[in-house]
């Protein structure tokens, strides 16, 4: 009897999440055959406010808390999970989703950006799970391995993406703090047996508040502490506006207000308030009353005082301010979408290798490319993107059709480091000290604060550590290349964590390997280096760093990091198949509203497709899943090879048309393997027809663009219609349709 086999499809946001709509029917009728359930769970931002506030809906519109199932799922041996790309959302992000799905009549309360009683403050508490990164980490019970494929790379030097020319003269750089920044404070210990802790601020006259109540150490767990200083921040960002303005570049912010989702707003802000410094003061009284928080940036403050009797001379003032400073880069410069607008339009993991991509130029409100001084703040992983700016301003633009590769094993496991550290993070209103100690006051680290300053402390389990020094350890063997430590001995986290490293790699056969331990930077020119020779270089990094890297080569190697393998093994056996490691590319949901076109490319779906197959045909025993992964396989290769990836324009195949042609190349290899005659017989009459019907399926899927699709919502669009709007050619529906 065929063993019962279950894969776990997400349901997301914006384009990913319509090009599932396409996809997945392909998806459930060819993996049925196998014996394979495709369940699908929905982890949208909307999905995440409905399952937490039921309370507020009508019976039939209550759904379950997938996220939590998934999490729970994760930390088992079963688990084969496919985990398309989702909205961390932003505070006006979670604003706007709320709205939608108010006017689609779901009841759910607004968000209580300062609650003033109980019931708010619980259901601020209930959309505090739902902000910023609130899915991946809770999935990511293991740790990350992230490359390109050789396919992949062998299809960008075939076909080489564009690539801003780089002058020796350019003005464009990395501005950072020197001191008084997370860097600089940090201090770090390793707790030696399982105890707990707590986080307690003590204000200058004595008294103590507790800030984090009392949790769980786990023994051989790496516990940190740093502070930023605000007004050290603010400083340094009015130096750096006064040097932009001088240089006449752009400047433009770079933060993670997502994953970081309580600290880089507050610099988010801080760079709003000390750039639009006199419009705060000379309206202090107006945003006081109108309780407009620079955090949520200068779109939330255009809609707070919209309609008010000060909006002309608000505005006037905003408009002056930007005239007067160093000009802002764009978003958007034909909607006047400037940088400081929203936190979470400027992503950093993907805005700066976009940048360096276009000559270290972004866009003025000319909507031309201009040098930019890019502010990142916090010297912990700053210097990286000076280390590439600079090797570009000397050597000249990396070139994708020579370059070498920059795979990357990433500790992420159990929330690992800063991006699990959002419920130890705390700005401070007072001055004094804030201390983490354990449950019998004996104190771990302290750091003193001043009001406004940001203390965080981040955690980094012991088990993830061991895994992923074996993860490195395997991948380098595996790909018989050397594998590189991205750790600075001289801060205090990396410290704790280049003993363990030091302690854990005899555990593995590092016999032949070209194994170091290099500081960011160095690791950073010391991977250049091999870049430019042709040569791959891992990259073995923490989870900052993670998140970073693998988008940072990809971007530069091949295009895009929608085009990465994202494998996360998950510690207790199961899978977690991240589709490429890029973002949900919210630009790409617009424009297929606008002119139904859809340019997401699915490369990282089908990626992850194969490796969830091939996962699951040695763990349920489904030797049909394997024939599937392989047939996958061969279909993915040919996709490359005759470029069927979604073009820019309309009138070319979209994300739909790129699904046909996977779907025809994919039953033509199911139909041509001889390992299951069951499977190629069955899917000869699939292949024929659809090549039978090429010309007529394009047609009907190419007739259906250029108008704007009515899909009655962003964030929770209508099942029906945007079903119809992503399958609109029946002879292909119908073809799919046989297969049961
Ligand atoms: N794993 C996850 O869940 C992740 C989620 N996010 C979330 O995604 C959202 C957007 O983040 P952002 O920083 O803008 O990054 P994105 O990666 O979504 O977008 C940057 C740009 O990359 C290109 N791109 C990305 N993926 C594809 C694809 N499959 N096909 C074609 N082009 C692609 C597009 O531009 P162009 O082609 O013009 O270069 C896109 O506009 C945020 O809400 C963020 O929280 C972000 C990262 C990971
Ligand atoms: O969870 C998020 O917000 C983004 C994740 C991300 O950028 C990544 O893992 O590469
Ligand atoms: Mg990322």
């Amino acid at each position: 009897m065929m063993s019962k086999s279950k894969i776990i499809y997400t349901l997301t946001d914006e384009a990913p999440m319509l090009a599932t709509y396409s996809f997945l029917p392909i998806v459930k009728a060819f993996t049925a055959p196998a014996g394979i359930e495709m369940e699908t769970r929905d982890i949208s931002l909307a999905g995440r406010i409905l399952s937490n506030f039921p309370e507020f809906l009508k019976e039939d519109q209550k759904i379950g808390d997938a996220l939590a199932e998934l999490g729970e799922l994760a930390k088992t041996p079963e688990a084969n999970i496919i985990k398309l790309p989702n909205i961390s959302a932003s505070i006006p992000q979670l604003a706007a989703a709320i709205s939608e799905l108010q006017a689609h009549g779901y009841a759910v309360p607004n968000y209580p950006a300062d609650p003033t009683n109980e019931e708010e403050k619980a259901i601020k508490a209930s959309y505090a799970k739902v902000l910023g990164s609130a899915v991946n980490p809770v999935l990511r019970e293991g740790n990350s391995d992230r490359r390109a494929p050789k396919a992949v790379k062998n299809y960008a030097k075939a076909n080489p993406h564009s690539m801003g020319a780089w002058s020796a003269d350019s003005k464009t750089k990395v501005a950072h703090m020197e001191s008084c920044d997370f860097y600089g404070t940090e201090k770090s210990v390793t707790v030696e047996n399982a105890s707990q802790f707590k986080i307690e601020f003590v204000g200058t006259n004595g008294s103590v508040k507790e800030l984090k109540g009392l949790a769980p150490l786990k023994a051989g767990e790496v516990i940190d502490s740093s502070v930023l200083s605000i007004t050290a921040l603010k400083g340094f960002v009015a130096d750096v506006i006064a040097e932009a303005k001088a240089a006449g570049v752009l400047l433009s912010a770079h933060l993670k207000a997502t994953m970081m989702k309580v600290s880089d707003p507050i610099i988010f802000g801080a760079i709003v308030e000390v750039y639009f410094k006199d419009v705060f003061a000379q309206f202090a009284d107006l945003f006081k009353e109108l309780n407009i928080n620079p955090n949520n940036g200068l779109g939330e403050l255009y809609s707070k005082i919209a309609g008010n009797a000060q909006e002309a001379d608000v505005k006037a003032a905003i408009d002056a301010a930007i005239a007067n400073g160093p000009a802002l880069a764009m978003v958007n410069s034909d909607k006047g979408i400037t940088n400081l607008h929203v936190p979470s339009d400027v992503i950093v993991d993907a805005s700066m290798p976009a940048m360096i991509r276009t000559s270290g130029q972004m866009w003025n409100k000319e909507g031309k490319q201009q040098d930019t001084f890019a502010l990142i703040p916090d010297r912990s992983y700053a210097g990286i993107y000076t280390a590439v700016i600079d090797d570009c301003k000397a050597n000249g633009a990396l070139d994708p059709k020579t370059m070498g590769s920059v795979p990357n094993v990433g500790l992420m496991a159990q929330k690992a480091e800063e991006y699990g550290s959002h419920d130890k993070t705390f700005q401070s209103d007072a001055e004094g000290t804030i201390r983490i100690i354990d449950a019998e006051g004996n104190v771990f680290m302290e750091q003193q604060v001043a009001v406004g300053d940001i203390f965080r402390m981040c955690q980094t389990k012991d088990a993830p550590i061991q895994d992923w020094v074996k993860l490195a350890v395997n991948r380098a063997r595996l790909s018989a290349t050397p594998a590189v430590f991205w750790l600075d001995k001289n801060r205090a986290h990396d410290r704790e964590i280049i003993k363990k490293v030091n302690k854990y790699l005899p555990d593995f056969d590092t016999t032949g390997l070209d194994i170091r331990i290099l500081a960011p930077v160095d690791a950073c020119k010391f991977s250049l280096d091999r870049i430019r020779k042709g040569e791959d270089t891992i990259s073995v990094s923490g989870n900052v760093l993670r998140d970073y890297l693998t988008d940072l080569f990809p971007i530069l190697e091949v295009g895009t990091s929608a085009k990465m393998l994202s494998i996360v093994p998950l510690m207790n056996g199961g899978g977690l198949f991240e589709t490429g490691a890029g973002g949900s590319a919210p630009k790409h949901i617009e424009q297929f509203i606008e002119e139904g076109y859809l340019r997401w490319d699915s490369l990282g779906e089908f990626l992850a497709l194969g490796a969830s197959l091939e996962h699951l045909s040695q763990t349920q025993n489904n030797p049909k899943a394997l024939v599937l992964a392989d047939a996958l396989d061969v279909a993915t290769e040919k996709f490359l090879a005759t470029d069927k990836s979604p073009g820019r324009k309309l009138g070319t195949i979209d994300n739909r048309g790129s699904h046909f042609y996977l779907a025809m190349y994919w039953a033509e290899a199911l139909a041509a393997q001889t390992k299951d005659a069951d499977l190629a017989a069955l899917f000869a009459p699939i292949a024929q027809e659809m090549t039978a019907n090429e010309a007529k399926i394009n047609e009907e899927l190419i007739a259906s663009q250029g108008k704007a699709q009515e899909i009655k919502g962003y964030y929770h669009p209508d099942f029906d219609l945007t079903s119809k709007a992503m399958r609109p050619s029946a002879t292909l529906n119908a073809i799919v349709s046989k297969l049961g």
